[in-house]
């Protein structure tokens, strides 16, 4: 029997997604699957659900149909190509909030050619500064607590041209995009873009040396998260995704790009603060289906009683950004029924590994590749390694670079270079794959303790400490040592029913739990208690950051 249309349509971009069909010239993801979606739901071939679902947690809401998200969208394109003056292929810096105007302008940014750059809103004026500077943004749009900052540097941003303010009062200098959203026309014709035309600039943290600019194109992010978004986050028409993300990081823009092109509702929260009970209150209140966290946040979650709440929605739980300690996975299993589905990526890449929905899940493992994606361990001269040996984790790119990559590092040559090695990109990860292709992280590169000719990944020492109860989360760094070279330290957070025990008896009987649940030579060899692990703004812990204060530079 031949397929429903929304199924026959999807499973083509799915097919392109795989890399088992070529990418069209030509593409627009606001042409090419928002207003398709919007005539599907014309057509009724779609449940009534929103396409996009916005709350603030005190009592504000706003819901849109791709009908609606398409002609907010295309009123704030008008904004972008009339009052902001911005021509195709200009860049625009967007840091905002999670406000629904971050998606509204990321559609406009799509439907004008204009490319978008998001920032997180703890940007400082430096950070500001050399952003605006590197990528010559001529725009930015951002909200009351950053235009200071902004103003404070555009002077020394030649590029600058027009600053956007979502806000419901006004500031001189700045446009107010929600005046101009309300008077602008709902009429727009979609820029023709090519696939291979840049879509977002992603500044990297920046962990070694200046953050350098991942660019995109409008098929590496608008086709790149069909399939994963399918089979890992395991979306369909029905379902209700929400994502914690900030919207400053690559996450929100996976998030948009698996959702919309499912047919599914993207949920957000403005979550002001990560707030453990907030979002379970969330999960208890709205039919959210799926849900996906850092596993800094699920470290959280877990601290909780999880019985005294019903999800009566939640069928499906992701993960990423940072390893999954198994034992947090089981705890939020155990006590939510629900499975923790863990995936790996980077700001340069799609999703690289993944346990699809269904596939069985080894603990403490991050899944398998993900197609298009070939996958492998490799040495530093880029010779695959077979399974078990330890190297680099590497994504094959000769002959054929996968549509859905990065397309370099901008004006940084030299840096795109460097990331290759042979046939391969190197992520600067270290992991090795088993027999049946899963593959185990150890950790980035710098983060690996080379301890008496040992290499000890600190992923699997945290993991073995979070299996204690005294453990809310841990950081495990290289420390110096002036026998062994450097030792493994771990930096520990205590659960509040331990906070009060006696620290050495403590180190102790962690130092022997340790001993017990992975190889002896492993356990840490300092350790320290304090309140907080240091992190980035995403919620990842900042190992170099101990790395570099136990070592002094
Ligand atoms: N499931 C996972 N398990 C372990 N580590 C992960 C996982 N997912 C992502 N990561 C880590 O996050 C990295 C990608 O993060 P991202 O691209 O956001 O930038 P960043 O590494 O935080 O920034 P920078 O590259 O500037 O240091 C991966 O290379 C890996 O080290």
């Amino acid at each position: 029997a031949p397929l429903p249309v929304p199924q026959k349509i999807v499973a083509t971009w799915e097919a392109i997604s795989l890399g088992r069909q070529l990418v069209p010239e030509y593409f627009n993801f606001a042409h090419d699957v928002l207003d398709v979606w919007s005539r599907l739901e014309e057509a009724g071939h779609r449940p009534p659900n929103p396409a996009f679902w916005w709350v603030n947690g005190t009592g504000a809401e706003i819901k849109w149909s791709f009908e609606e998200l398409g002609k907010q969208s295309r009123k704030a394109a008008n904004v972008l190509g009339g009052a902001c003056g911005l021509q195709p292929g200009d860049r625009m810096m967007l840091v905002l909030p999670r406000l629904p105007e971050w998606w509204l302008v990321s559609v406009a940014c799509m439907r004008t050619g204009t490319v978008m750059i998001p920032g997180v809103t703890q940007l400082t004026e430096k950070d500001l500064k050399y952003r605006l500077q590197a990528s010559r943004a001529k725009s930015i749009i951002t909200s009351d607590s950053l235009a200071p900052r902004v103003d404070a540097i555009s002077a020394e941003c030649p590029s600058l041209q027009t600053k956007l303010l979502v806000s419901d009062s006004s500031r001189p200098g700045w446009l107010n995009f929600r005046e101009l959203l309300r008077e602008a026309s709902t009429e727009h014709n979609c820029m023709r873009t090519k696939s291979r035309d840049p879509l977002a600039i992603y500044f990297t943290s920046g962990t070694t040396g200046a953050p350098k600019m991942v660019e995109h194109s409008q098929s590496s992010y608008g086709l790149g998260f069909v399939a994963s978004g399918r089979r890992w986050v395991a979306l369909t028409e029905s379902d209700i995704f929400w994502n914690t993300t900030d919207t400053g990081w690559v996450k929100a823009a996976w998030t948009l790009f698996s959702a919309w092109p499912n047919g599914s509702c993207i949920f957000v929260h403005e979550l002001p603060r990560v707030d453990a009970k907030v979002i379970l209150n969330t999960l208890s209140k709205f039919p959210i289906t799926t849900l996906c966290c850092v596993p800094t946040i699920f470290r959280l979650l877990v601290q909780e009683d999880l019985t005294r709440y019903q999800f009566q929605s939640l069928r499906h739980c992701l993960t990423g950004g940072e390893a999954l300690n198994p034992d947090v996975r089981e705890k939020w299993k155990h006590q939510t029924g629900v499975e923790l589905y863990e995936g790996y990526g980077q700001s340069e890449t799609v999703v690289i590994c993944a346990n699809p929905k269904g596939m069985k899940i080894k603990s403490g493992s991050m899944g398998k590749a993900s197609p298009p994606y070939d996958v492998q361990i490799v040495d530093d001269e880029g010779n695959v390694l077979p399974p078990g040996e330890e190297g680099n984790v590497a994504v094959r790119i000769r002959p054929t670079r996968p549509f859905c990559f990065f397309n370099c590092y901008l004006d940084n040559p030299e840096k795109t270079a460097a990331s290759e090695q042979g046939d391969f990109y190197i992520t600067g990860d270290r992991a090795r794959m088993d027999k049946d292709g899963y593959f185990w992280f150890m950790g980035r590169n710098d983060d690996v303790i080379n301890s008496s000719s040992y290499r000890i990944g600190p992923v699997e020492v945290e993991s073995a400490l979070a299996e204690h109860p005294a453990v809310l989360e841990s950081a495990v760094v290289s420390s110096p040592d002036p026998i062994r070279g450097e030792v493994v330290k771990a930096f520990i957070v205590l659960t509040p029913a331990y906070s009060s025990h006696d620290p050495e008896a403590l180190t102790r009987e962690l130092q022997e739990h340790v001993k017990r649940v992975t190889a002896p030579y492993k356990y840490p060899r300092k350790v320290a208690f304090v309140s907080e692990l240091p992190k980035t703004v995403s919620g990842k812990i900042q190992r170099s950051k101990l790395r570099s204060q136990e070592w002094g530079k």
